[in-house]
Protein backbone atom coordinates (compact mmCIF):
# COMPACT_ATOMS: atom_id res chain seq x y z
CA UNK A 1 0.00 0.00 0.00
CA UNK A 2 2.97 2.41 1.12
CA UNK A 3 6.60 2.42 -0.23
CA UNK A 4 9.09 4.99 0.66
CA UNK A 5 12.38 4.89 -0.60
CA UNK A 6 15.53 6.94 0.40
CA UNK A 7 13.21 9.68 1.51
CA UNK A 8 14.88 12.95 2.70
CA UNK A 9 13.76 16.10 3.62
CA UNK A 10 15.27 19.08 4.81
CA UNK A 11 15.39 23.14 5.46
CA UNK A 12 18.22 25.32 3.92
CA UNK A 13 18.83 28.12 5.96
CA UNK A 14 21.73 30.16 4.94
CA UNK A 15 23.31 27.39 2.62
CA UNK A 16 23.40 25.26 5.68
CA UNK A 17 20.99 22.42 5.44
CA UNK A 18 19.38 20.87 8.31
CA UNK A 19 17.90 17.23 7.73
CA UNK A 20 14.70 16.07 9.57
CA UNK A 21 14.46 12.79 7.78
CA UNK A 22 17.43 10.81 6.18
CA UNK A 23 17.59 7.55 3.79
CA UNK A 24 13.85 6.41 4.75
CA UNK A 25 13.05 3.81 3.10
CA UNK A 26 10.19 1.19 4.55
CA UNK A 27 7.33 -0.79 2.85
CA UNK A 28 3.86 -0.70 4.77
CA UNK A 29 1.17 -3.38 3.55
CA UNK A 30 -2.78 -2.65 3.74
CA UNK A 31 -4.02 -4.03 6.90
CA UNK A 32 -0.84 -3.13 9.05
CA UNK A 33 -1.13 -1.35 12.28
CA UNK A 34 1.85 0.58 12.78
CA UNK A 35 3.18 3.06 15.24
CA UNK A 36 5.91 5.16 14.91
CA UNK A 37 8.53 5.78 18.23
CA UNK A 38 10.92 8.30 19.21
CA UNK A 39 11.97 11.30 20.82
CA UNK A 40 10.72 14.81 20.30
CA UNK A 41 12.44 16.36 17.14
CA UNK A 42 13.01 12.90 15.44
CA UNK A 43 10.74 14.01 12.61
CA UNK A 44 7.91 11.33 13.48
CA UNK A 45 5.32 13.95 12.38
CA UNK A 46 7.13 14.70 9.59
CA UNK A 47 7.32 11.20 8.19
CA UNK A 48 3.30 10.96 8.95
CA UNK A 49 2.42 14.75 7.05
CA UNK A 50 4.61 13.23 4.55
CA UNK A 51 2.51 9.93 4.21
CA UNK A 52 -0.61 11.59 4.35
CA UNK A 53 0.24 14.28 1.62
CA UNK A 54 0.56 17.34 4.24
CA UNK A 55 3.96 17.77 3.50
CA UNK A 56 6.40 17.12 0.75
CA UNK A 57 9.80 15.16 0.50
CA UNK A 58 12.62 17.23 -0.65
CA UNK A 59 13.82 13.52 -2.03
CA UNK A 60 12.85 10.19 -2.40
CA UNK A 61 9.71 8.49 -4.01
CA UNK A 62 6.93 7.73 -2.01
CA UNK A 63 4.21 5.57 -3.85
CA UNK A 64 0.74 5.15 -2.15
CA UNK A 65 -1.98 2.34 -3.93
CA UNK A 66 0.46 2.17 -7.05
CA UNK A 67 0.44 5.72 -7.38
CA UNK A 68 3.82 7.86 -7.35
CA UNK A 69 3.23 10.82 -5.30
CA UNK A 70 6.19 12.53 -6.39
CA UNK A 71 5.25 13.05 -9.65
CA UNK A 72 1.42 13.38 -9.05
CA UNK A 73 -0.71 16.92 -9.73
CA UNK A 74 -1.99 18.89 -6.52
CA UNK A 75 -5.32 17.94 -8.02
CA UNK A 76 -5.04 14.29 -8.28
CA UNK A 77 -2.98 14.09 -4.97
CA UNK A 78 -6.48 15.88 -3.04
CA UNK A 79 -8.47 13.28 -4.39
CA UNK A 80 -6.47 10.23 -3.81
CA UNK A 81 -6.58 12.09 -0.24
CA UNK A 82 -10.05 12.30 -0.15
CA UNK A 83 -10.66 8.85 -1.17
CA UNK A 84 -8.37 7.34 1.24
CA UNK A 85 -6.93 9.35 4.22
CA UNK A 86 -8.57 9.62 7.40
CA UNK A 87 -6.42 11.91 9.28
CA UNK A 88 -6.80 12.18 13.21
CA UNK A 89 -5.01 15.24 14.78
CA UNK A 90 -3.83 15.38 18.71
CA UNK A 91 -6.03 18.92 18.94
CA UNK A 92 -8.74 17.37 17.69
CA UNK A 93 -9.02 20.16 14.86
CA UNK A 94 -12.40 20.43 14.89
CA UNK A 95 -14.24 23.36 13.45
CA UNK A 96 -15.83 25.30 16.60
CA UNK A 97 -18.76 26.88 14.46
CA UNK A 98 -20.01 23.83 13.53
CA UNK A 99 -21.87 21.06 15.50
CA UNK A 100 -20.84 17.42 15.98
CA UNK A 101 -22.90 16.55 12.95
CA UNK A 102 -21.80 18.94 11.04
CA UNK A 103 -18.07 18.27 11.44
CA UNK A 104 -18.81 14.96 10.56
CA UNK A 105 -20.36 15.82 7.32
CA UNK A 106 -17.83 18.15 6.21
CA UNK A 107 -15.46 16.00 4.31
CA UNK A 108 -18.53 14.27 2.60
CA UNK A 109 -19.35 17.71 1.70
CA UNK A 110 -15.65 18.30 0.06
CA UNK A 111 -16.15 14.44 -1.59
CA UNK A 112 -19.69 15.72 -3.11
CA UNK A 113 -21.39 12.67 -1.45
CA UNK A 114 -25.21 13.32 -2.28
CA UNK A 115 -27.07 14.88 1.01
CA UNK A 116 -29.62 11.48 1.31
CA UNK A 117 -26.10 9.31 1.80
CA UNK A 118 -24.36 11.72 3.75
CA UNK A 119 -27.20 12.04 6.17
CA UNK A 120 -27.25 8.00 6.51
CA UNK A 121 -23.35 8.12 6.72
CA UNK A 122 -23.43 10.91 9.97
CA UNK A 123 -26.00 8.94 11.53
CA UNK A 124 -24.31 5.94 11.60
CA UNK A 125 -20.84 7.34 12.69
CA UNK A 126 -23.13 9.00 15.70
CA UNK A 127 -24.79 6.14 16.65
CA UNK A 128 -21.95 3.39 16.33
CA UNK A 129 -20.12 6.07 18.80
CA UNK A 130 -22.74 6.71 21.07
CA UNK A 131 -23.21 10.06 20.43
CA UNK A 132 -25.91 10.45 19.07
CA UNK A 133 -27.20 12.71 22.15
CA UNK A 134 -24.19 15.52 21.20
CA UNK A 135 -24.92 15.62 17.41
CA UNK A 136 -26.37 19.44 18.07
CA UNK A 137 -23.34 20.18 20.49
CA UNK A 138 -20.42 22.50 19.39
CA UNK A 139 -16.54 21.11 19.88
CA UNK A 140 -16.31 23.56 23.04
CA UNK A 141 -19.21 21.62 24.71
CA UNK A 142 -17.43 17.95 24.43
CA UNK A 143 -14.77 16.60 27.11
CA UNK A 144 -11.41 15.92 25.33
CA UNK A 145 -12.45 12.40 24.76
CA UNK A 146 -15.90 12.89 23.24
CA UNK A 147 -13.98 15.67 20.70
CA UNK A 148 -11.13 12.65 19.63
CA UNK A 149 -14.19 10.11 19.19
CA UNK A 150 -15.54 13.07 16.68
CA UNK A 151 -12.35 13.37 14.83
CA UNK A 152 -11.85 9.87 14.14
CA UNK A 153 -16.11 9.81 13.31
CA UNK A 154 -15.08 12.43 10.59
CA UNK A 155 -11.91 10.28 9.67
CA UNK A 156 -14.29 7.33 9.29
CA UNK A 157 -17.05 8.86 7.59
CA UNK A 158 -15.50 9.38 4.56
CA UNK A 159 -15.04 5.68 4.15
CA UNK A 160 -11.04 5.87 4.01
CA UNK A 161 -8.79 2.60 3.48
CA UNK A 162 -5.52 4.15 6.15
CA UNK A 163 -5.73 6.27 9.05
CA UNK A 164 -3.20 8.45 10.04
CA UNK A 165 -3.15 9.72 13.90
CA UNK A 166 -0.75 11.85 14.93
CA UNK A 167 -0.52 11.62 18.98
CA UNK A 168 -4.19 10.70 19.11
CA UNK A 169 -4.57 10.25 22.65
CA UNK A 170 -1.71 12.87 23.58
CA UNK A 171 -4.02 15.49 25.47
CA UNK A 172 -6.58 12.45 27.20
CA UNK A 173 -6.44 10.67 30.49
CA UNK A 174 -5.86 6.88 30.13
CA UNK A 175 -9.68 6.11 30.40
CA UNK A 176 -9.66 7.94 27.49
CA UNK A 177 -6.99 6.68 25.72
CA UNK A 178 -7.74 3.24 26.22
CA UNK A 179 -11.16 3.45 24.34
CA UNK A 180 -9.55 5.33 21.65
CA UNK A 181 -7.19 2.23 21.40
CA UNK A 182 -9.51 -0.47 21.48
CA UNK A 183 -11.24 1.47 18.53
CA UNK A 184 -8.27 1.98 16.80
CA UNK A 185 -7.23 -1.87 16.91
CA UNK A 186 -11.00 -3.02 16.38
CA UNK A 187 -11.20 -0.74 12.77
CA UNK A 188 -8.45 -2.57 12.21
CA UNK A 189 -8.40 -6.11 12.37
CA UNK A 190 -12.41 -5.78 11.69
CA UNK A 191 -12.46 -3.51 8.63
CA UNK A 192 -8.93 -4.16 7.25
CA UNK A 193 -8.71 -0.14 7.88
CA UNK A 194 -4.65 0.25 8.06
CA UNK A 195 -3.53 2.67 10.46
CA UNK A 196 -0.35 4.70 11.45
CA UNK A 197 0.35 6.29 14.33
CA UNK A 198 2.88 8.52 16.21
CA UNK A 199 2.60 7.99 19.72
CA UNK A 200 5.03 8.16 22.82
CA UNK A 201 3.43 5.67 24.70
CA UNK A 202 4.27 2.14 24.69
CA UNK A 203 0.99 1.22 26.07
CA UNK A 204 -0.49 2.88 22.51
CA UNK A 205 2.02 1.07 20.36
CA UNK A 206 1.06 -2.39 22.08
CA UNK A 207 -1.74 -2.22 20.05
CA UNK A 208 -0.49 -1.94 16.95
CA UNK A 209 1.79 -5.27 15.06
CA UNK A 210 4.99 -3.05 14.44
CA UNK A 211 7.01 -0.38 15.70
CA UNK A 212 9.12 2.15 13.91
CA UNK A 213 11.63 3.79 16.08
CA UNK A 214 13.34 6.67 14.34
CA UNK A 215 15.82 8.87 16.23
CA UNK A 216 17.33 12.06 14.14
CA UNK A 217 15.51 11.31 10.97
CA UNK A 218 17.00 7.77 10.94
CA UNK A 219 14.86 4.69 11.17
CA UNK A 220 16.50 3.01 13.65
CA UNK A 221 14.37 -0.11 14.52
CA UNK A 222 11.68 -1.67 12.70
CA UNK A 223 10.19 -4.40 15.15
CA UNK A 224 7.05 -6.62 15.16
CA UNK A 225 4.65 -6.58 18.27
CA UNK A 226 4.70 -9.74 20.64
CA UNK A 227 1.37 -9.87 21.84
CA UNK A 228 1.51 -11.52 25.34
N1 LIG B 1 9.27 24.38 8.64
C1 LIG B 1 10.33 23.96 9.33
N2 LIG B 1 11.52 24.60 9.20
C2 LIG B 1 12.62 24.17 9.87
N3 LIG B 1 12.63 23.12 10.72
C3 LIG B 1 11.46 22.45 10.88
C4 LIG B 1 10.26 22.82 10.20
N4 LIG B 1 9.28 21.95 10.56
C5 LIG B 1 9.84 21.08 11.43
N5 LIG B 1 11.14 21.38 11.63
C6 LIG B 1 12.08 20.67 12.53
O1 LIG B 1 12.04 19.28 12.22
C7 LIG B 1 12.36 18.50 13.37
C8 LIG B 1 11.37 17.34 13.45
O2 LIG B 1 10.06 17.81 13.72
P1 LIG B 1 8.84 16.81 13.94
O3 LIG B 1 7.66 17.65 14.33
O4 LIG B 1 8.69 15.94 12.75
O5 LIG B 1 9.37 15.96 15.18
P2 LIG B 1 8.59 14.95 16.12
O6 LIG B 1 9.45 13.73 16.19
O7 LIG B 1 7.18 14.76 15.64
O8 LIG B 1 8.62 15.72 17.50
P3 LIG B 1 7.53 15.78 18.72
O9 LIG B 1 7.53 14.42 19.34
O10 LIG B 1 8.13 16.82 19.62
O11 LIG B 1 6.22 16.18 18.13
C9 LIG B 1 12.31 19.45 14.56
O12 LIG B 1 13.61 19.68 15.00
C10 LIG B 1 11.69 20.71 13.99
O13 LIG B 1 12.20 21.86 14.60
Amino acid sequence: MITLQNIEKYYATKGLKSYILRHVSTTIQQGEFVSIMGPSGAGKSTLLNILGMLEEPTYGTYEFMGEDITSLSERKKIELYRNHIGFVFQAYHLIDEMTVAENIEAPLLYKKIAGAERKSRVADMLDRFNIVGKKDLFPNQLSGGQQQLVGIARALAAQPSIILADEPTGNLQSAQALQIMELFKKLNEEENITIIQVTHSEVNAGYGSRILHLLDGVIKEDLNVVNL
